[in-house]
């Protein structure tokens, strides 16, 4: 990098529109969405997508939803132009949907891709030449009159060719490509020239795409260039507004968004943000974006996990585990304040209810994602996380101060070892820490004695155990079975509290019991048992937490 980048980098230069109207405006509805994954997405990859693929990713996207679809650029390959006629000659696109493909303003390409569509039903032709200055002079070597006059040619000729071949209804689509960078008096005169030759109706509409071809700056000059071109276009109410947001600054969604706030009717992108270099706008994000705020996009996501991996077996390209809503990752907390927060959340939210769990903007099972990723417990997490994935996976529900007392069991571990601990590896851990407590003293068996009228002895209890290799019966009373075998113990153990649930449903549940007790005066401890027989679970925590003690 150089010490002084202004040496060599211009700032862009915003338009001016001090009354501009979009920052207060809100989205309340989808835009019209326009998949170019086929198109832009599959130019941009280092090996393009062959028919088995392109077909794959087509019938996802109309699952998905999408109504129009930039199905290929037929000059480009022989494979864009068969796929194209393979999708007619077999009759593969549903009634409601609409095929799109993209020609440059040049007459041999025009034609060939005019002869991909034969015989569709419907189809969107989009005509697209580089208008911005450095384009011009770098690519063109040419002026203003230079390119305008190129993208009137090209929309003569497709007239010309469509209208020669009425049986299908044709739209036409132009892109004053490099829009972003472009003057937006010039973008408008190429525009409205444009549209003055195709001469749109209300009726029968054309569509402008005004892309960022290349992001040029903060999301709001993108919305400004927008909203003076939705106030300033001829034949407004005969042209569906577009926008074609790329990614170069990484806030193409942001750019997107804010365009639509702008005047925008229409989107178009690719899924998880595929297209050339940075990616075109991601419509996953963007159509989840409106769900999360209570608007339909009209596009179904609830099972995302397939729709990236699609994604990803057209593409060769991974979906990062971060990515907004999709990600592996993305619904899931390490963190320990993160992890309580969403446990609590989780516990009392109410399906009636607005969505309101702490720190995950929508509910996992609406895009398919189940809740047992969104807690994983490693060095950063606190008992919340570790006390949610040790009841999520297998139903133990410690008391609080039990959770903080195997926390520590697992910071320990975490720390030696690093790296994440899974749901079972939790539980091996609980198990050896509680239920494999088993010695000096092991339980073998117990009798139980209700005597009424015995006052505080009115349970006798009988408990046969192992100690230290030698199997024992001992005896006592008490007022309760607790009390009665800490009598039968002779030991100085104080019961300070005790917990107790069912592990499964049903009549052969067995029990779960956690005892926290002090031995001798000494630290407080917990000790767990679980048992098909409540009180045989009730004296195994108990003996648990003798063993444990120090
Ligand atoms: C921003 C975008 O994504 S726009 C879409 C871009 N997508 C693609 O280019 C993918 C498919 N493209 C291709 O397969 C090829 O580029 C083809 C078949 C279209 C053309 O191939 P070639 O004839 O070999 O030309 P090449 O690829 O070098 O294109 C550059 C030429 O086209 C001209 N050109 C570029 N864009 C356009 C346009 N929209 N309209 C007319 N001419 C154009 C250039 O000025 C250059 O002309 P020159 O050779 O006279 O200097
Ligand atoms: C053809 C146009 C819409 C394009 O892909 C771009 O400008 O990025």
């Amino acid at each position: 990098m150089i010490a002084d980048p202004a040496a060599k980098y211009r700032a862009f230069q915003p338009i001016s529109l001090p009354d501009r109207q979009w920052p207060d405006a809100v989205l309340r509805s989808a835009p019209i969405w326009m998949s170019t994954d086929l198109r832009d997405g599959n130019q941009a990859l280092i090996e393009p997508m062959d028919a088995t693929r392109k077909l794959a990713m087509f019938e996802a996207l109309v699952k998905i939803g999408f109504k129009e679809i930039e199905v290929a650029f037929p000059s480009a390959s022989q494979t864009d132009f068969d796929f194209v006629r393979m999708l007619i000659e077999e009759r593969r696109i549903p009634d409601d949907v609409t095929i799109e493909v993209l020609t440059p303003a040049r007459d041999d390409l025009i034609r060939r891709s005019i002869d991909a569509l034969a015989g569709a039903r419907r189809a969107i032709v989009h005509l697209y030449n580089p208008i911005a200055p450095a384009w011009r002079r770098i690519v063109f070597d040419t002026d203003q009159q230079g390119v305008k006059d190129l993208a009137l040619a090209g929309t003569r000729l497709i007239k010309q060719l469509t209208e020669a071949r009425p049986e299908t209804e044709w739209v036409f689509q132009y892109s004053p490509e490099t829009f972003s960078a472009t003057e937006v008096e010039f973008a408008r005169e190429v525009c409205d020239a444009v549209s003055a030759v195709w001469q749109p109706t209300p009726q029968r509409k054309m569509i402008i795409n005004l892309p960022a071809t290349v992001e040029m700056s903060t999301p709001n000059t993108y919305a400004d260039q927008i909203e003076w071109m939705h106030r300033n276009l001829a034949r407004r109410d005969s042209i569906v507004l577009s926008v074609h947001p790329h990614n170069d600054r990484g806030t193409a969604v942001a750019a997107a968004e804010l365009a639509v706030m702008a005047g925008a009717d229409r989107v178009e992108g690719c899924l998880f943000g595929s297209g050339e270099r940075t990616g075109n706008v991601d419509l996953v994000t963007l159509a989840l974006n409106l769900y999360s705020q209570g608007v339909h996009p009209g596009l179904d996501f609830s099972d995302i996990d397939r729709v990236r991996q699609v994604a990803e077996h057209c593409t060769r390209l991974p979906v990062h585990p971060r990515h907004p809503y999709a990600g592996d990752l993305v619904f899931t907390a390490f963190s320990g304040s993160h992890q309580d927060a969403i446990k609590k959340g989780m516990a009392q939210q109410r399906d009636d209810q607005p969505w309101e769990v702490p720190y995950l903007p929508i509910d996992p099972a609406d895009v398919g994602r189940g809740y047992d990723a969104v807690i994983r417990v490693n060095s950063q997490s606190g008992k919340g996380g570790m006390a949610y994935v040790l009841e999520q996976e297998h139903g133990f529900a410690l008391p609080r101060r039990m959770q903080i007392e195997f926390a520590r069991v697992i910071q320990r571990v975490t720390d030696d070892h690093g790296g994440e601990v899974t749901g079972s590896d939790l539980f091996g851990l609980f198990r050896r820490e509680y239920l494999d407590a088993t010695t000096p003293w092991r339980y073998l068996g117990h009798r139980l004695e209700e005597r009424h009228g015995h006052g505080d002895d009115a349970v006798r209890i009988e408990v046969e155990l192992e100690h230290a290799g030698t199997v024992r019966t001992v005896t006592g009373s008490g007022n309760g079975p607790l009390d009665a075998l800490v009598h039968a113990l002779a030991l100085e153990v104080e019961i300070i509290d005790y917990h107790e649930h069912a592990l499964a449903q049903g009549a052969a549940a067995s029990a779960a019991c956690y005892v926290e007790l002090r031995v001798q005066g000494g630290a407080p401890r917990f000790g767990a048992g679980v048992d098909d027989n409540i009180v045989a679970a009730a004296i195994k925590a108990v003996l648990s937490g003798v063993n444990r003690a120090p």
